[in-house]
């Protein structure tokens, strides 16, 4: 099923919350929502459910008309990050809730219903668990669980909002890589709220990146990487430098524009011991500070105010062998540049 979402604005009193707001989502495709705490996210995510209704704007399934219909009427799944299952109900009890909650038209049969919890309890991968309690699950298990109930009732859209969020760093990442397989196994479509960049970059398709109510970008995960629209973008996947006016990069001419501002990745700055070309920059060794595989390195530079930061992987770390004080060269592998007047 295929999203379009039209023009939607939303005011939580004077304040907005989506600005004039247009997306198209392709059937089967894993979209991110990405971007800073209040960005309206969420907000997006349930107009599109139809727990919430826009001011204005339309929201169309498969080029119908949404906007009026009922949260029921929608056939999305949801997942948050907090759905509690029923802790009173097995695994099976919680994953045909929304199938033995129907009229008994539409309700399966008992058979049907277990071979369907059979079935998605293997795309989950929690075989054999159907008689446990929530209880008796890891936090990463409960959310596969939630995961099975939202699709037990076929939907046509998957909303998942933060669905990881409140699980530890290795089960979280474990749990992305699940997400993105199982979904190119049922290529239903799908929208995921996600604050976490590298998650976007991993599961999704396509990354919308947002900030203050509005899209700043929306583009496949390399295209938000290696392009993005604005500083912001480029700030937000990822570390940055900034300075002002013109700083030329290693191996690039220098940038054009007069009243610009360039920005580097903190891992394009290469620190060297002499100096290479006329793009390198003498700094000193201010503060190292080592994060698991990577190291960061704040090096003021020499007859100015400015500081930069350095991502280095721990091998060149260690080739270089730094030491807190001692003068180095810093040199942009990339440069960006933006104008002068963006905020980020
Ligand atoms: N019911 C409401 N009443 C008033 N303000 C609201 C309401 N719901 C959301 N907001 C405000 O709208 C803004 C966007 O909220 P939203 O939850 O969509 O952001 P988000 O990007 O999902 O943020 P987070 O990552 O923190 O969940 C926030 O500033 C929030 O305080």
């Amino acid at each position: 099923m295929s999203i379009e979402i039209e023009s939607i604005n939303k005011q939580f009193g004077s304040f907005t919350a989506l600005g004039d707001v247009s997306l198209s989502i392709p059937s089967g495709e894993l979209v991110a929502l990405l971007g800073p705490s209040g960005s309206g996210k969420t907000t997006l995510l349930r107009i599109i459910a139809g727990l919430e209704s826009p001011d204005s704007g339309r929201i169309l399934f498969n080029g119908e008309d949404t906007t009026e219909s009922h949260v029921r009427e929608r056939k999305v799944g949801f997942v948050f990050q907090h759905y509690a299952l029923f802790k009173h109900m097995t695994v099976f009890d919680n994953v045909v809730f929304g199938l033995t909650v129907r009229p008994k038209e539409t309700r399966p049969s008992k058979g049907e219903i277990r071979d369907k919890v059979t079935e998605l309890l293997r795309l989950v991968q929690l075989e054999g668990m159907a008689k446990r309690y929530p209880a008796q699950l890891s936090g990463g298990q409960r959310q596969r669980i939630a995961l099975a109930r939202a699709l037990a009732v076929e939907p046509q859209v998957l909303l998942l909002d933060e669905p990881f969020g409140a699980l530890d760093a290795q089960v979280r990442t474990e749990l992305r890589r699940w997400l993105r397989r199982l979904h190119d196994e049922i290529h239903v479509t799908s929208v995921f709220v996600t604050h976490d960049q590298e998650e976007a970059l991993e599961v999704a398709d396509r990354i919308v990146v947002m900030n203050k109510g509005r899209i700043e970008q929306a583009g496949t995960p390399d295209q938000v990487y290696e392009h993005p629209a604005n500083p912001f973008v480029l700030n937000f996947l990822g570390n940055v430098n900034l300075f002002h006016g013109r700083i030329q990069s290693a191996g690039e001419g220098q940038p054009e524009a007069d009243n610009s501002v360039s920005y580097v990745r903190s891992h394009d700055v290469e620190i060297d011991r002499s100096q290479h070309d006329s793009s390198s920059l003498k700094a000193e060794v201010k503060h190292i500070q080592k994060l698991g595989p990577s190291v960061r390195i704040t090096l003021s530079i020499n007859d100015s105010e400015s500081f930069v930061e350095a991502e280095l992987t721990r091998d060149v770390f260690q080739n270089l062998d730094l030491q807190q004080g001692e003068q180095v060269y810093v040199r942009p592998r990339q440069v960006r540049v933006f104008a002068e007047d963006y905020q980020i």
